[in-house]
């Protein structure tokens, strides 16, 4: 596990965006089509508008990712709190990326249940073929959540399948869709990104001692590479 402290968050998103894309532009030499997981969350804005900054001076064919999200609240389509909001209004769409490439969790107008939402959610996960993600990128909550694995809450206990529908998330909205734990930790790699002195005990938390129910985003690892994209304030609670 790595951590690379900046001064503020442009420092942070510069260095997180460059990273990202080195990865996808590797994954894409390699022969791979990369499957990414983005985030929601107030990170979200600031990181996907400087990967569109830079994407076309990265070497990635942008149209050649596919794009999926790690949790979704389960609110109508137009909601501004709908995670992938973000990634389609500031990153997907100014790039022109086919929408056949962005896989994202249905809302609460066009499916009856969160349970639904889920349900086609990791259908589309598995008519992908997806193998594994190449990148996965997270906020963290000031709780400790990561996606929307709350602590304590019986969601992040889901084990063998790939979402989990979430009811009472102590965070509003109360229903949303998540990749459950196994899922999330099927990647090569994982960045979480954090800004802010709110998130400096769930920082410390996630990289200290104890069981993931107490704080979720302490178990999430890649496979090769786990990545903390931190500002000063964020880091602050690091020893
Ligand atoms: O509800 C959520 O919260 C976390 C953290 O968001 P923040 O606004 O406190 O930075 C986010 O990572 C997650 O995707 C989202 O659904």
């Amino acid at each position: 596990m790595t951590d690379r402290v900046h001064d503020d968050v442009t420092a942070l998103v510069e260095d997180a965006a460059a990273w990202f894309l080195a990865r996808l532009a590797t994954a894409q030499a390699e022969g791979r089509v990369p499957h990414v997981v983005l985030t929601g969350g107030s990170i979200a804005a600031p990181f996907h508008r400087e990967v569109a900054r830079t994407a076309s001076t990265s070497g990635v064919d942008m149209s050649r990712v596919d794009w999926w999200w790690g949790d979704e609240r389960f609110v109508p389509a137009d909601s501004d709190e709908r995670n992938c909001r973000s990634g389609l209004e500031d990153l997907l769409h100014p790039l022109g990326v086919p929408a056949e490439r962005i896989h994202v969790a249905a809302a609460s107008d066009a499916v009856a249940t969160v349970e639904e939402a889920a349900q086609r959610y990791a259908d589309q996960i598995r008519a992908s073929g997806v193998p594994e993600f190449e990148v996965a990128l997270f906020g963290i909550g000031p709780d400790g959540h990561v996606a929307s694995l709350f602590p304590h809450h019986p969601a992040a206990a889901i084990r063998h399948a790939l979402t989990v529908p979430v009811h009472d998330s102590p965070k509003p909205p109360p229903q949303r869709v998540s990749l459950t734990y196994e899922a999330l930790a099927s990647s090569r790699a994982v960045a979480f990104l954090a800004a802010g002195d709110g998130k400096a005990d769930a920082v410390a938390a996630a990289h200290g001692e104890g069981s993931w129910e107490e704080c979720p985003a302490r178990g999430v690892r890649g496979r090769d590479e786990t990545v903390w994209f931190l500002d000063a304030a964020a880091a602050s609670g690091l020893t």
